[in-house]
């Protein structure tokens, strides 16, 4: 077993590079068995939900690999099965993204129910039934999900929430359907920008991507293509939250605002200064950090992944802050391994109020969710003595070696592996 410790109290300075968004990545690695022919991108981060995607295509006959640090290469030509595995489809959420591509391709797919973080129920009925509003039938029977069609047409699709997957999987599967899709009240998130940009690079015909409404007319294949993912705002905004708590002064490279500004908004509310110019962001945090209230909320609200980090940071602000999770009903899992860290935090259902307390103290705790462990991460960058992170099969799953960019930065973070 894998461990982090980490000693808090070192300032953290420096300068960083922003890899690409793994919640970009993702999909347009699935979109990816829509081309037939030969799809190259870069920035591709070295994750480990990455590499599970990567097997998944291997395993489905396609040749994907890494042919630099960064990029990735994928051949779908021949593609020979559409049955997604069961043992990588629990492994990530991100394995629905296949749903779309493989039944828009192949008229058939079969998977199973994505596993991935336990921060809510998570369904998948959006998905489902604006894939039978396409025209396929869908048939759930011993956990498996069969969806089958002669072709996909177009049709006025409306959901009930802006889902980020949803609107990623029915987009991928309009992109080949016969005439015109339209999907109301789609997502806005910059992933769905970037998921489309790589698409339209194929032969695709999107339009209004990152609006309310998106409008696709459906094409007969897509060809070969070559994509630069877009940065990461959750590393980004999860960097800030770590140099803010230790009041330290970093500099992000090859990062975008633009995507972030609701977090900067909040961050500057809680007393850290940020400057941007072009792809680069810079932070300093002069004076204590104060309290603020945050609700999460689709893009470009404040967004849900971190939600956990920026708890961490407020945990030492002067004052009362409180935060509404208002995406995933059950995304306050750092609250007890933060409270064993000195923190003071009370929960009632969606709404954390959370107390500064003068210092942290550091403990062993253990991650149960992704961005709930970059959450331990930040708050332990700040706490006295030694703090242990156990779970980070969490962490690995969205953040390309974290302890290392963070060591890079100045704290005192190294990875142990524990024989227990
Ligand atoms: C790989 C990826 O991009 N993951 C992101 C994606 O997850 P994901 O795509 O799973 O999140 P969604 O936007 O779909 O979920 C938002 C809400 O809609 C609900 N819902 C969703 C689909 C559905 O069919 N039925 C339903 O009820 C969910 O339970 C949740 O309460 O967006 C989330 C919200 O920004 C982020 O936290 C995740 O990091
Ligand atoms: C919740 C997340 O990922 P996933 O949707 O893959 O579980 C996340 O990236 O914070």
């Amino acid at each position: 077993m894998d461990v982090y410790r980490i000693q808090g109290g070192r300032v953290l300075q420096g300068e960083t590079r922003i890899y690409g968004a793994k919640n970009a990545a993702l999909p347009i690695l699935a979109a990816s068995l829509m081309v037939r022919g030969v799809t190259r991108l870069h920035d591709v981060p070295n994750l480990q939900d990455v590499q599970v995607m990567l097997e998944i295509l291997q395993r489905l006959g396609a040749r994907a690999e890494w042919i630099e640090p960064g990029t990735v290469e994928i051949d779908a030509t021949n593609v020979s099965s559409t049955d997604v595995p069961e043992d990588l489809m629990q492994r990530m959420r991100s394995s629905i993204f296949l749903m779309g591509p493989l039944l828009a391709r192949f008229g058939d797919v079969r998977l199973s129910k994505p596993g991935g973080c336990v921060i809510g129920q998570r369904p998948i009925d959006y998905h489902l039934r604006g894939i039978r509003q396409l025209g396929a039938k869908v048939e759930e029977q011993h956990g498996f999900i069969r969806c089958t069609s002669h072709r996909l047409y177009g049709n006025l699709l409306s959901l009930d929430f802006p889902s980020v997957g949803a609107t990623e999987n029915l987009m991928m599967a309009a992109a080949l359907a016969d005439g015109e899709t339209i999907i109301e009240n789609a997502a806005r998130e910059p992933e769905i920008v970037d998921l489309a940009r790589f698409l339209n690079a194929c032969g695709a015909k999107i339009r209004g991507a990152g609006e309310h409404r998106i409008v696709i007319s459906g094409v007969h294949h897509l060809h070969d293509g070559e994509h630069t993912v877009i940065p990461d705002r959750i590393v980004t905004g999860t960097l800030l939250m770590a140099a803010a708590i230790t009041g330290g002064e970093v500099v992000l490279r090859n990062a975008d605002a633009n995507h972030l500004l609701a977090v900067l908004g909040k961050l500057q509310e809680s007393g850290l200064r940020v400057y941007s110019e072009h792809d680069i962001i810079t932070c300093k945090r002069a004076d204590a950090i104060r309290p603020v209230d945050m609700r999460t909320e689709p893009y470009p609200g404040f967004p849900t992944d971190l939600q956990a980090p920026f708890m961490s940071m407020l945990t030492l602000a002067k004052g009362t802050s409180i935060l509404r999770e208002n995406v995933f009903e059950a995304r306050f899992k750092h609250v007890d391994e933060l409270l064993r860290m000195g923190a003071d935090i009370r929960v009632d259902m969606r709404t954390a109020v959370i107390r500064g307390v003068s210092r942290l103290s550091g403990a062993t705790v253990e991650a149960s969710d992704l961005r709930g462990g970059a959450a331990l991460v930040v708050a332990a960058l700040a706490a006295e003595g030694e703090t242990e992170i156990r779970g980070l099969r969490h962490i690995d799953r969205g953040y390309e070696s974290l302890h290392q960019q963070l060591a890079q930065l100045g704290a005192s973070i190294e990875r142990l592996e524990l024989n227990c």
